[in-house]
């Protein structure tokens, strides 16, 4: 099924058309059809096993589709490799923390900033403090509220701040549009109401969210729009008091939950 076009007029930031997977026979996932409108924040729910992470890893080009396209902006990234997406503004977060551990806070995001702006990748051009890189490498970790942990390296952070400094990263590398995989997972319930407000400013920012999450009540705080995905297939794509009002929904997956 496709979602109903709420990315409304004009061209979507991103877009799956007919999207799907098979693997030796099984199929993963199957024509799905999303467009999701520049500023918008999708959030994506379903059962365990029902694809969600396919989704990304189809979109951010981890995986190639057996069927379908992708489309960024309008352009086709089907057969983009992964750093030429990220190049073209797909940033994407993962369930497990990928950021250097040895580097400090600072230094994660301002080697995303350099990367970015195509200059060195050298560790041993850090210490310049002051120049354009490591202003704007402060700049997103005010924005993430992480700024008081400029200097503590990425592996001492805990689990909910290393999940910060990824968004922050993303941000270095001019992401307009982000996928977050599961950013609450594994936060303490003392940490969620902060990343929320990080995501809520990233949103503020005009930036294009979509974000795979189980905790219910945060999707559907942040959440313009709620996809939800069963069996490999997108059940449906609407706002989230639509969504929570659908039998169908309400069948395949939030009875499961109450
Ligand atoms: N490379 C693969 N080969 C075979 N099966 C796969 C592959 N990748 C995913 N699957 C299967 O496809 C289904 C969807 O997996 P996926 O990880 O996308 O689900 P999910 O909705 O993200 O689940 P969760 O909420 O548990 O992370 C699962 O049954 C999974 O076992």
């Amino acid at each position: 099924m496709s979602d109903d076009g709420a990315g409304g007029l004009g061209t979507p930031a991103l877009e799956v058309r007919g999207l799907g997977l098979t693997i030796g026979g099984a199929r993963i996932l199957a024509d799905v059809d999303l467009r999701v409108a520049p500023g918008e924040l999708v959030g994506v729910i379903g059962p365990n096993g029902a694809g969600k992470t396919t989704l990304f890893n189809l979109i951010s080009g981890i995986h190639r589709p057996t069927a379908g396209q992708v489309l960024l902006d309008g352009d086709d990234v089907t057969r983009t490799a992964v750093a030429a997406r990220s190049r073209v503004g797909l940033g994407r977060t993962f369930q497990t923390s990928s950021l250097f551990p040895r580097l400090s806070v600072v230094e994660n995001v301002r080697l995303a900033t350099q990367r970015r702006r195509g200059g060195s990748l050298s560790v041993l051009s850090f210490p310049r403090r002051g120049d354009a890189a490591s202003t704007e490498a402060v700049e997103h970790l005010v924005t993430v509220g992480l700024v008081h942990r400029s200097e503590v390296a990425a592996g001492d952070l805990s689990h909910g701040d290393k999940r910060k400094l990824e968004i922050a990263v993303l941000l270095a590398m001019g992401s307009s549009v982000v996928l977050l995989d599961e950013p609450m997972a594994g936060l303490g319930t003392a940490d969620v109401p902060g990343l929320v407000r990080v995501i809520r400013d990233i949103k503020a920012s005009g930036r294009t969210v979509m974000m795979v999450e189980h905790h219910m009540d945060v999707v559907l705080g942040l959440a313009d729009r709620v996809a939800v995905m069963h069996h490999g297939e997108l059940l449906i794509c609407d706002t989230p008091d639509k969504v929570m009002a659908d039998e169908t929904v309400q069948t395949a997956y939030l009875g499961d939950l109450a």
